[in-house]
């Protein structure tokens, strides 16, 4: 945290007597007066916690001064949230979304006078379908306690909600979606709650309330996904076909394991090895400054992030005075895939630290697709292992990676289904694998993967929303390290 910027969570007078210190001869002489000051401390790893500090004088009025100096100056924070609807999965991850909530959560919320209205979820789309049903225009934002399903159903929520109130058709591919500038929080409590870390850099429950608190911003892209002008999902972390998609289909049976059903299916899924062929159509993101190679990542107040969100203010003056761009150039791919992996963001996660792809970033207007052709499973293996560790993800003959503001995918098999009048014998026993005719395989579509929700079309045509929602975040701060220390001297200096 900028050491100009306050930390602090909240101010209260504090009787001295409670707070039994060694003061010497002070306390002999007078009465005591005191405040208490909570403020936000910086440890390792992105991690906050809240401390506090107590001050004391035998001069009333002085202490008076600075409570109400101090009170005065978190009033003028007008970014920091008042109001806060709250939705709580209870069965996300370990089933410990309401005691998280409970324990960690509504406490900061309360020292900080923020005011809360909170629905335990009682099924899922809950959340969704409620925020279509609230005022919304009076809360500062929206928290979700849970993981990466959660906080997708709320993002749906809030999407859709402005979406309608502005009477744009979310069945067009090419609408010009409403930003939404409610903010969304999210309390990590699901089974991989990417989206959390890979916005602030860990998944603690504590962190992200602090965070709530102290108000912070970070715009996110958002992916639009179509299938025949019909609107199915949108996705801000994965969008996986493949290996992913395999994954969560598999994992769905097994929701009773709780996140071990990730490893499980993971491990069932890579040893299957399926491959699966078809064709991406892409347009790559002229607009932005990066590159997926790069060695630097997306931080906080990230500089390529800045550039996307003045492109978009400017093209959001000259909207209506301007015609839609002409059709830019379509790259063509054909081939048999492992994986196909489109990334809002790195993705990173706790399985994953850095992520599916490091250089990514959260509010460039572009995603990365990742495609991993068919190879050995040894390959694969080495391939998913630098998931892991520091090594280049992209450096395999068999991976490519573009960066895109939009794609198309079409599977063989739909291909074939809907050019060809396929024989009888395809129609009654499903299409054979043409490399393995003896071994007849069926060949069959892999599932989508969206953020952790399963698409039930295989085609689908993918489009980025430059930043089109918020999060009470500020992107992954550089690694400081002496942090602690820091925020220790930022408070004193404060004061
Ligand atoms: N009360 C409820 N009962 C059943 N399902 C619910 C309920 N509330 C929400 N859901 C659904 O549960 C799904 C999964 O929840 P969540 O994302 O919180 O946990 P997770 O899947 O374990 O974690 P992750 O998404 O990080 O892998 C969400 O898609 C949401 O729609
Ligand atoms: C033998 C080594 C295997 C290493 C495997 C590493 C696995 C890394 C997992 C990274 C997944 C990150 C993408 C996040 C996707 C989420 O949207 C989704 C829903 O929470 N989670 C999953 C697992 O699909
Ligand atoms: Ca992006």
């Amino acid at each position: 945290m900028d050491s100009k910027e306050t930390s602090i969570i909240a101010v209260e007078e504090t009787e001295f007597n409670k707070k039994q210190r060694n003061i010497g001869r002070w306390q002999k002489m007078a009465k005591l007066h005191a405040f208490t000051v909570h403020y936000v401390k910086k440890a390792r790893n992105h991690r906050w916690r809240c401390s506090d500090a107590t001050f004391w004088s035998v001069d009333e009025h002085l202490c008076n001064q600075w409570t109400q100096a101090l009170k005065e100056l978190l009033e003028m924070q007008k970014s920091r949230p008042k109001q806060l609807l709250v939705y709580i999965n209870p069965y996300g991850g370990k089933r410990q979304g309401k005691r998280i909530y409970e324990q960690k959560v509504a406490p900061l919320f309360s020292l900080a006078s923020i005011s809360t209205d909170v629905v335990i979820t009682e099924h899922a789309n809950h959340a969704k379908d409620n925020l279509f049903e609230v005022n919304i225009y009076k809360y500062d934002g929206v928290v979700c306690v849970g993981g990466d399903g959660m906080f997708s159903e709320v993002m749906h929520g809030l999407i859709g909600r402005m979406q309608k109130d502005s009477g744009i058709d979310q069945n067009n591919p090419k609408a010009s979606l409403v930003q939404c500038n409610i903010r969304i929080g999210i309390i990590p409590a699901g089974s991989t709650d990417c989206i959390c870390y890979s916005t602030v850099g860990i998944s603690d429950p504590v962190t992200s309330a602090l965070h709530i608190i102290v108000g912070d911003c970070q715009p996110l892209d958002v992916s639009s996904v179509h299938h025949n002008n019909t609107f199915l999902k949108y996705s801000v972390s994965l969008l996986g076909y493949g290996f992913y998609g395999d994954i969560l289909k598999d994992s769905e049976k097994k929701r009773w394991m709780g996140p071990m059903r990730y490893d499980y299916s993971g491990f069932k899924t890579f040893l299957s090895h399926h491959y699966y062929e078809g064709t991406i159509a892409y347009q790559p993101a002229k607009h932005t400054h990066g590159s997926p190679r790069d060695q630097e990542s997306c931080r906080t107040g990230c500089y390529i992030c800045k550039q996307s969100g003045k492109q978009l203010a400017e093209q959001n003056k000259e909207r209506g005075l301007k015609h839609e761009e002409g059709e830019e150039e379509w790259k063509v791919i054909k081939g048999k895939f492992l994986a196909i992996n489109a990334v809002n963001m790195s993705c990173a996660c706790p399985r994953s630290p850095k992520g599916l792809s490091p250089a990514a970033h959260l509010a460039d207007g572009s995603a990365d697709l990742i495609l991993v052709r068919k190879c050995s499973r040894f390959d694969f293996l080495r391939y998913l292992v630098r998931h892991t560790n520091q090594d280049d993800q992209f450096d395999f003959p068999f991976v490519d990676v573009y960066r895109v503001k939009c794609f198309q995918f079409t599977s063989k098999l739909s291909e074939d289904n809907e050019s060809n009048v396929m024989d009888i014998g395809k129609k009654r026993f499903g299409q054979f694998c043409r490399d393995h005719p003896a071994c007849c395989c069926n060949i069959v579509n892999s599932t989508w993967n969206c953020d952790g929700e399963t698409l039930d079309s295989s085609a689908i045509e993918v489009r980025v929303h430059c930043q089109l929602i918020k999060l009470f975040a500020r992107g992954i701060e550089e690694d400081c390290k002496d942090e602690a220390a820091h925020s220790q001297s930022s408070i004193e200096q404060l004061l």
